[in-house]
């Protein structure tokens, strides 16, 4: 099929990258030129582990292509994706300013049918926006569909290509045979295509999104219970995810949700809710108890040193807000630098691949190390903000020579309590046992 993909972030490069290796013909169109560029010279932008591969080989075989030329790229397209942002807005409710600015430019250039399929999380009544956004400016028949995406940064391509499910919200006989046709190799494994309404499928991201931010936070909350009670957040971690109703995934406490989703995500459907008179309270408490979570590990390292910060040096391990990947948008770490900087600390940083965008949004507040080790180098204690797979079986004796003190507060659980007693390191983690 020929497909247009508006849109070349984390999402609409992984969309149009995938449905290119399935042998559709794809052309991404973004207005960011130097960003276009860099794709028609081979260079992704981002790091997602697999997408090089895939990126490079589509481009090769010419299935996937990129310009900063909208109508080109919708001329023979039968679905046009849009991949847009839906940023907060002043008030908190998601901006829907790309959506509708891209779908009245396209709307000046279509002259036969296309699905118009909107990827980005956005509020309920979206689809129908779009299409008066279309009646206003063409009689060219159209159908606006769904299709939230559902994707995790860094594991982005394997949720792509076999994703749990596929949500497609739209009632046209027609939209919903040619989305089917196109979705169908990445759902032999018999996950499934669900089919519903335009409505039910926009809230369903947000439901999906605010319901895992709401487990995340439970979490966090019985966290700070077991360090209050004496208990240990790893074992009843384990022993409430074994019970297959609760599940064993996202019940990792830690120093509160990040990212460019579940934090603009949670506050869209809250204020949505609003906007129809309904108080949602649940996500009210997630978004409070969630800011409270992004000190705790500052708070530990205050109490520490007796609130006295001022000269201290610090090693911070992970800057991305999550492992295998460079995104840092919402990411706890940068709340760590800003709280130690202001306290008059200084920080050394290290983190695989998110350092050149920290070091573009904030620049010299932070040293930046070149490896793991050289960060700690003269560091009072060493903080950990990201769960990357490096972090998990350091050298430390390698650390303890760098180190000047054997201090380590750790926001991810990466080590076996044991193990530090038996290193004498002090040692202060989530929910768990403090080891002086
Ligand atoms: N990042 C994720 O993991 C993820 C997962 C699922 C859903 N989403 C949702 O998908 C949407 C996109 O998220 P993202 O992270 O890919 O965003 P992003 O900020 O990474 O990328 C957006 C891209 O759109 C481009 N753009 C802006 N206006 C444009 C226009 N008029 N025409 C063409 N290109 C334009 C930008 O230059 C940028 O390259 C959001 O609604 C987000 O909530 C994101
Ligand atoms: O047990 C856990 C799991 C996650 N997190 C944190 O939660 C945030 C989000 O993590 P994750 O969901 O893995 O990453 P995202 O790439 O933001 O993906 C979420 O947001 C996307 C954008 O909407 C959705 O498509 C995905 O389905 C949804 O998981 C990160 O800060 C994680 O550190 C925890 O603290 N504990």
């Amino acid at each position: 099929m020929k497909i247009a993909v508006i849109g070349t972030g984390y999402v609409g490069l992984v969309t149009g990258t995938c449905l290119a290796e399935t042998g559709n013909t794809v052309i991404c169109v973004d207005i960011n030129e130097a960003k276009v560029l860099k794709m028609q010279q081979g260079i992704i932008p981002i790091y997602e582990p697999g997408l090089d591969v895939l990126f490079l080989r589509n481009i090769e075989q010419k299935r996937l292509t990129f310009t900063i030329d909208l109508a080109h790229a919708i001329k023979d397209a039968q679905i046009i994706f849009m991949a847009l942002p839906t940023p907060p807005g002043g008030d908190g409710a998601a901006d829907l300013s790309y959506i509708l600015g891209a779908a009245k430019d396209i709307s000046k250039l279509v002259t036969s049918y296309k699905v118009i399929v909107n990827k980005s999380t956005v509020p309920v009544g979206t689809a129908d926006l779009v299409s008066a956004v279309f009646a206003e400016n063409t009689d060219v028949e159209i159908d606006v569909v769904s299709n939230p995406e559902f994707l995790r940064e860094g594991v982005a391509v394997d949720d792509f290509m076999k994703p749990d499910r596929v949500v497609i919200g739209t009632r046209s006989e027609r939209a919903q045979k040619l989305m089917a046709e196109l979705y169908g190799p990445y759902v032999r494994q018999g996950n499934p295509i669900l089919f519903m309404d335009e409505k039910s499928s926009e809230l369903t991201k947000y439901a999906a999104n605010s319901f895992l931010a709401t487990k995340i936070t439970f979490m966090n909350e019985i966290a700070n219970l077991c360090e209050k009670v004496g208990a240990d957040v790893d074992a009843v971690r384990r022993g409430i995810g074994s019970d297959d109703r609760i599940g064993k995934r996202f019940l990792f406490p830690g120093i509160g949700y990040g990212g460019s989703c579940f934090p603009k995500d949670v506050q869209a459907l809250a204020k949505s809710a609003e906007e129809h008179q309904y108080d949602f309270q649940i996500l009210k408490a997630v978004m409070e108890i969630n800011e409270r979570q992004k000190t705790v590990l500052v708070d530990k390292v205050s109490t520490y040193y007796k609130d006295d910060l001022k000269g201290k040096h610090f090693a911070l391990w992970g800057l991305a807000f999550k492992p295998e990947t460079d995104d840092i948008r919402e990411a706890p770490a940068l709340y760590i630098i800003d709280a130690l900087v202001s306290k008059g600390a200084t920080v050394t940083v290290f983190d695989p691949e998110g350092m050149e965008n920290v070091k573009n949004l904030i620049g010299d507040k932070v040293n930046y190390a070149s490896n793991q080790y050289e960060a700690l180098s003269g560091a009072d204690a060493l903080l950990i903000a990201t769960e990357w797979s490096v972090f998990r079986n350091p050298d430390f004796e390698l650390m303890e020579t760098s180190l000047k003190h054997k201090v380590v507060f750790d926001g991810r659980n990466l080590y076996d309590l044991q193990k530090m007693i038996d290193l004498g390191y002090y040692y202060n983690s989530i929910g768990r046992k403090l080891i002086d």
